[in-house]
């Protein structure tokens, strides 16, 4: 369906009262465009205090999942509050709040094809106007926000390029950014689901997972029938496996409010 055609979730907030009844939720939080605006860089997207509060109380409620393509220290950094899980990397860097850590096992033979493939893109791409190149610890980002729109496809062409070379990497695609990470079957979904099968959280809990960007539909196609799947509008319109729709960032946050009054009313 189109994010558009979705009902609000405010609106259907009451449908959630029941969907719980006496179970616990584990929210799993997408971090640009969900908690915080899209910033025209990465470094400038911080977390407003207001919503960081939110989520130090939501977590002393219930299990709350930071998932993100952002790298795992910048994520913690940035969101600069304990006790959460944070799953960095599309799912590849998860931290559990007791401090273990889980990668998929291939991962780490296949980071020199992401260094090579950096590399070539810095040599080859770096000097185009407004080109940025984020190195995470498993995977690299492209942003493309500020390249000239007759640019753009220059680096395309330069990170398709990349892709063809290294068949062990795989591309995504997210706002103005393209992305290069190791070519396992791991993305968001799998890991939130992971995370639901875990102790801590339980299996008999209720996922709810707010997410604004393609990147996310792994995880929503992941929780459709079983989990609660919200998208944020952005700039363009698009089809969606989400089955509700906040509209910003600051409704998002009043989402959460109402999801910690609920459960501080012990329902
Ligand atoms: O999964 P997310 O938490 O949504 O992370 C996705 C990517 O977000 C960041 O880039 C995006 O947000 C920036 C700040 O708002 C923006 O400037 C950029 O254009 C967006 O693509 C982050 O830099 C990436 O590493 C994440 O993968």
């Amino acid at each position: 369906m189109l994010i558009s055609e979705l009902p609000s979730a405010l609106e259907r907030f009451d449908d959630l009262e029941r969907r719980l009844a006496g179970r616990r939720p584990a929210v799993f939080l997408d971090y640009d465009g969900t908690l915080t605006p899209i910033a025209a860089r990465p470094e400038q997207a911080v977390l407003a205090a207001p919503v960081r509060a939110v989520l130090e109380r939501l977590a002393a409620l219930c299990p709350v999942a930071l998932v993100s393509g952002r790298d795992l220290a910048t994520l913690r950094r940035l969101v600069g509050v304990e006790g959460l899980t944070f799953a960095g990397e599309h799912g590849f860097d998860i931290l559990h709040p007791d401090g273990s850590t889980a990668q998929p096992p291939e991962v780490a033979a296949l980071v020199p094809h992401v260094e090579a493939a950096g590399a070539a893109l810095e040599q080859g791409i770096g000097g185009i106007e407004g080109v940025l190149l984020e190195r995470k610890r498993f995977s690299i980002a492209i942003h493309y926000r500020h390249v000239a729109p007759e640019a753009v496809q220059a680096v395309r062409d330069a990170v398709a390029a990349q892709l063809a070379r290294h068949p062990q990497l795989k591309g995504l695609s997210g706002k103005k950014v393209l992305e290069l990470q190791p070519a396992l079957d791991w993305n968001k979904g799998r890991a939130i689901v992971a995370l639901t099968e875990e102790e801590g959280i339980g299996a008999e809990s209720l996922p709810i997972f707010l997410g604004d960007d393609t990147t996310d539909e792994t995880a929503f196609e992941a929780l459709a029938g079983r989990g609660v799947c919200i998208v944020l509008e952005g700039e363009e319109d698009r089809e969606t496996a989400a089955g509700l729709r906040l509209g910003d960032p600051t409704e998002a946050r009043r989402y959460l409010e109402r999801l910690i009054g609920l459960l501080a009313q012990g329902r």
